[in-house]
């Protein structure tokens, strides 16, 4: 598999603030990833240096094998953002003729299926829409567009659960008969969990993990016994979140576990279960706070 985006050593500041820092991200052709972090971990900065709003003041970004210039918009690239900076007065449909003039590979059937299915009105203007609706149309450009790079921002913002779920089985159907690589930028770590096969976590500026879903499942377990005994069946693994209950304590390790460790871990009386998804997520990111 050949990467569709190459970031190597990317940083960026505003004045004091190191948004992004030495950076070094790969994505591989024709895979769904999620791009997750907590509120100004940077991924809005890395997302506009990728689409080419924004230069870094280092390091290099290639889009299909070839280096980002400044100024440049790569033609590779559908970037939904979570803002939309659609001219107001302008129609919906106004709004898809720009985006199929701008991307190769736009579906035009697809484009008015669309717009069936969400109920969209395409002779609505922009800012006559509710915020669910214009995140609504923001994703039937990036999904009808089919770019070989397509980069949604909190695509769900302002949509009901219904909505959110037609979107991502929609996406994912589409996704299986016209390949790409496409990502996923959002909070909400319950859905996205279903939806992508590899995560970028981002935090302070930088990847803290890069992993696919499948070896997270696998390796991701919480442990429950006495402070002591979790202490020594910890040791020298990779521990991402703790806590201590008078005697007792839980950690969630992020770890292969053999059956040697599972057999230690029955001797000390710890219990080993599977860590859902969304808890790991959690638990990297927020330190056990569920979003
Ligand atoms: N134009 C700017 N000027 C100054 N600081 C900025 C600017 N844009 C972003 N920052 C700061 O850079 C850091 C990264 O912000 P960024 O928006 O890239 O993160 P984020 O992960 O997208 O966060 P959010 O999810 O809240 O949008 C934050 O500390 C933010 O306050």
């Amino acid at each position: 598999m050949s990467a569709i985006l190459e970031c190597r050593n990317v940083s960026k500041r505003y004045g004091r603030v190191e948004a992004v820092r030495q950076l070094d991200m790969t994505l591989e052709e024709n895979t769904i990833y999620g791009l997750l972090g907590r509120n100004g971990a940077g991924k809005t900065s890395l997302l506009n240096m990728v689409t080419g709003g924004l230069f870094p003041d280092s390091g290099e970004i290639k889009i299909a094998g070839m280096r980002l210039k400044r100024g440049e918009t790569p033609k590779d690239i559908c970037f939904v953002r979570d803002k939309n900076f659609f001219f107001g007065g302008a129609k919906v449909n106004e709004i898809l003729e720009v985006a199929a003039a701008f991307h190769p590979n736009w579906d035009w059937d697809y484009a008015h299926r669309l717009i069936q299915v969400f109920n969209v009105d395409p002779n609505k203007k922009i800012r006559q829409l509710t915020r669910g609706m214009e995140s609504i149309v923001g994703n039937i450009v990036g999904m009808a567009s089919r770019a070989p790079l397509t980069i949604f921002d909190e695509p769900v913002l302002g949509l009901d659960v219904l909505m959110r779920e037609k979107f991502y089985r929609l996406l994912v159907e589409d996704y299986a008969n016209y390949p790409r690589t496409i990502l996923l930028s959002t909070h909400l770590i319950d859905e996205i969990a279903k939806v992508v096969e590899r995560v970028c976590i981002m935090e302070a500026g930088s990847i803290l993990l890069h992993d696919d879903v499948d070896n997270i499942r696998i390796q991701s377990f919480m442990c429950q016994g006495k402070k002591e005994a979790i202490q020594a069946f910890t040791g020298g693994k990779r521990v991402i979140y703790q806590e201590v209950f008078g005697n007792g304590a839980i950690a969630a390790v992020y770890n292969t576990m053999g059956e040697a460790d599972l057999v230690e871990a029955d001797k000390l009386g710890i219990t080993v279960d599977g860590l859902p998804l969304q808890k790991f997520f959690a638990y990297l990111l927020e330190g056990g706070q569920e979003q």
